[in-house]
């Protein structure tokens, strides 16, 4: 007679991070209102993008983040060996996210981000923004060097861009975003209205090349003054705070200025956020 094993395999460590990854990207599309960015509402400054199309996107990426932890734990350091591993996966995570979407981008920069954070977790649970800086600090040979939306406002305006974001060690997610989604689900605001708060936070001082590249200067003053007048108008959770954000989204949206750099930086805070609330490494923090 044979016995079936109906008990569900564990999951690894690169799955749970993998899931938290999918996780947080899903729950920043879903956040709504966001100023000019795609949510439940609509589809924001963007002409190509819907919430559908970022769900599925996030969801074709879980293989490349479960590969990138894989790779960390089978090469156990930092160093040429792993940045160039995450380099190819992201590359081959990108051509994944562009069959699914069809060619939209929709988280170039989510992968770049998330991808170096979900390696960084598997090796060095304790200082995972510190591990991700060094292991962006790192040149790939194989890295295409195509003049990119990014590499084009850093050409005109000098601006910091995802990569330099990261070779800081997301300074937008240790020092804004986070500390002000504590902040305001201590002030009892709300999940959603804390989520919110943390991407104005981030919003408040970014160099996003998103912006920059569709708005120039005046799109990115607009998007940083705007962010910082709702937070002090008392944040999402307050009626004058939420007028502020009704304006911000207007204003943004008129000037095409979509900070998608933010909202991958508002993912990266979520998934930081989840890897220390979910207990997933036990202890380490
Ligand atoms: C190192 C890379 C991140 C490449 O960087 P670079 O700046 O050269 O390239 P970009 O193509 O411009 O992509 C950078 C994306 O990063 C997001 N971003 C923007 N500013 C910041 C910032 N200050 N800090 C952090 N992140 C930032 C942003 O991504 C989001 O916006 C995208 C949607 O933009 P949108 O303008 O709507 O769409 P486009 O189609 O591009 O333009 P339009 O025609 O519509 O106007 C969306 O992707 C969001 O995620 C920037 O787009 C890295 O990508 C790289 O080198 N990859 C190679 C593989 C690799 O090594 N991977 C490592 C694995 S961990
Ligand atoms: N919600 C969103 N809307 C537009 N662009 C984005 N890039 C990452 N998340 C985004």
């Amino acid at each position: 007679m044979h016995a079936f094993n109906l008990q569900a395999k564990p999951l690894s460590l690169a799955d749970r991070l993998a899931d938290l990854a999918v996780d947080a990207l899903i729950d920043e599309a879903d956040l709504s209102p966001k100023p000019a960015l795609v949510d439940r509402r609509g589809n924001g400054a963007h002409t190509d993008l819907h919430l559908g199309l970022m769900h599925a996107s996030a969801l074709a990426l879980w293989p490349a983040f479960k590969e990138m932890a894989e790779a960390a734990l089978e090469i156990g350091e930092v160093g040429v060996p792993l940045r160039e591993a995450i380099g190819r996966i992201g590359r081959e995570g990108e051509q994944a996210m562009l069959v699914t979407t069809n060619g939209v981008n929709t988280h170039r920069g989510a992968i770049w981000a998330l991808g170096l954070l979900v390696t960084a977790a598997a090796l060095q649970p304790k200082s995972i923004a510190l591990c991700a800086a060094r292991l962006a600090l790192l040149d790939d040979r194989y890295a295409p060097t195509p003049l990119s939306h990014g590499a084009q406002v850093a050409q005109r305006y000098g601006a910091r861009g995802a990569r330099e974001e990261a070779q800081l060690g997301f300074p937008s997610v240790l020092q804004r975003g986070l500390p002000q989604l504590h902040k305001s689900r201590a002030n009892g605001h709300g999940e959603q209205n804390a989520r919110l708060d943390a991407l104005l936070a981030i919003m408040t001082e970014l160099a996003d090349t998103c912006v920059l590249y569709r708005a120039g200067e005046p799109g990115l003053q607009a998007m940083q003054a705007g962010a910082q007048a709702v937070l002090d108008a008392g944040g999402s959770a307050s009626l004058s705070g939420r007028r502020r954000l009704h304006e911000l989204d207007q204003q943004l949206i008129a000037l095409t200025a979509s900070p998608g750099g933010a909202a991958d930086l508002l993912a990266a805070t979520l998934l930081l956020d989840r890897i220390e609330r979910d207990g997933i490494f036990q202890g380490a923090f």
